[in-house]
C-alpha cells in the first residue's frame, strides 16, 4: 500500500498540524540548522510515497534553499510525489522587466520548483498579470486557491454590519473583494492606486460620496510595508467611514507596525494563517485539505473533510 505524510518546514508547525490533522496524516518538522558561516543543514523525517511539503515561504531566501534540500533528502528517501503545500508563494510579484536587465523572479521562482516538486498548492498568489498559474509552473500541477470563502466565513461567523463597503485598495482587487461582497451581500468599490515606489503608494476613489457615515471593510492578498493599507484607510477616513476594519490574507510586516496602521484609523486587522503572525484570525486548513484530498489513498480518505 502506497504511503503518504505531511513534512513542514520550520515557521509552519501550527498550521500544518492543523492540516494533517485534518488529512489525517502524520506531521514532522523538517530540522534546519545553520551553520557558522550562514549554510544550511537539512534532515528529514523518513519519505512517504506521497510527502507533502508544508512551506510558508514569507522570509523567502533562506527558506528557498531548505526547500530544495530537503526535496533532494526526501527524493533520494524514496519519495515518488512531492507536493509542495505553499500558502504563501512568494517572488510572484515581479512578473516583468519592469526595467533593462531586471530578473523576472516569478518565472525563475516557477522554473526551479517546477523542476523540484510534482504538485503546488498555493493560497491567492499574487497573479494579477497571470491569469493561469500553471504558465508559471511548466510541466507540473499547480493549484492557486482563494482565501475569499475562508475570509467570508469567519466575517459571517463574527457578525458584520449590513451597511458596511468592502472595500479594494486597487484595480487588481475587484475579483477578490467582489467574491467577499456576493457572499456577504454587500456592497463594494475599488479605489485607484498608483504606485510611485516600495514605500509610496497614492489612492483616489470614484465616489467619494458612497462612504459617508458607513463602516469601511478593506480586503487585500498582500500587506507588506503596509503602505497600501495605511493610504487606503487615511482616503476612508477622510471620506467619512464610521469605521475601517482589515483582512487580508497574507500578512508579511513586521509585528512592530500594528500600532501605525491603528493611527492610520484601522480598528482591526485580521489575516489568514498562510504566514504564522500576531494578527492570524482565519483558518486556511480546511480549504487546504480540500484541495489535497485527491492525494490520499483511498483506503486512507477521512470521513469529514469539507
Ligand atoms: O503593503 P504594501 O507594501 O503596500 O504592499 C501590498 C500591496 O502591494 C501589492 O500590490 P502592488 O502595488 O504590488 O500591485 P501590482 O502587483 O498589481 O502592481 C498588493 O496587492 C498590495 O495591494
Amino acid at each position: 500500500m502506497s504511503t503518504i505524510a505531511l513534512q513542514t518546514l520550520p515557521g509552519g508547525r501550527d498550521a500544518a498540524k492543523r492540516l494533517a490533522g485534518r488529512l489525517g496524516l502524520s506531521c514532522s518538522e523538517i530540522a534546519v540548522h545553520r551553520f557558522p558561516d550562514g549554510e544550511l543543514r537539512i534532515a528529514v523525517a523518513p519519505a512517504a510515497d506521497t510527502t507533502l511539503l508544508y512551506a510558508p515561504l514569507d522570509q523567502p531566501n533562506d527558506k528557498l534553499i531548505a526547500l530544495l534540500f530537503a526535496a533532494e533528502a526526501l527524493r533520494r528517501g524514496g519519495a515518488k510525489r512531492l507536493v509542495l503545500v505553499a500558502p504563501y508563494l512568494s517572488y510572484m510579484r515581479q512578473d516583468a522587466a519592469f526595467h533593462a536587465g531586471e530578473a523576472i523572479s516569478q518565472r525563475a521562482m516557477g522554473d526551479l520548483l517546477a523542476r523540484t516538486v510534482d504538485r503546488i498548492v498555493t493560497v491567492d498568489a499574487h497573479l494579477h498579470r497571470t491569469p493561469d498559474i500553471r504558465s508559471v509552473f511548466p510541466g507540473i500541477e499547480a493549484e492557486n486557491l482563494s482565501a475569499m470563502p475562508a475570509i467570508a466565513s469567519a466575517l459571517a461567523t463574527g457578525g458584520i454590519d449590513p451597511t458596511t463597503v468592502v472595500i479594494g485598495p486597487d484595480m487588481e482587487s475587484e475579483p477578490w473583494v467582489n467574491d467577499i461582497a456576493r457572499r456577504l451581500r454587500l456592497q463594494h468599490t475599488v479605489a485607484k492606486k498608483t504606485r510611485h515606489g516600495d514605500r509610496s503608494v497614492s489612492i483616489g476613489f470614484a465616489d467619494p460620496g458612497l462612504l459617508s457615515g458607513r463602516p469601511a471593510l478593506l480586503v487585500d492578498d498582500i500587506v507588506s510595508s503596509g503602505t497600501t493599507l495605511i493610504a487606503a484607510a487615511k482616503a476612508l477616513t477622510t471620506m467619512g467611514a464610521s469605521t475601517v476594519d482589515a483582512v487580508v490574507t497574507h500578512a508579511l510586516f513586521p509585528p512592530a507596525m500594528i500600532p501605525a496602521f491603528t493611527e492610520a484609523g484601522i480598528r482591526s486587522i485580521r489575516s489568514t494563517d498562510s504566514v504564522p503572525h500576531p494578527t492570524n484570525a482565519i483558518a486556511l486548513d480546511a480549504s487546504l485539505a480540500a484541495a489535497l484530498r485527491s492525494e490520499l489513498p483511498t483506503t486512507q480518505l477521512p470521513e469529514t473533510i469539507p
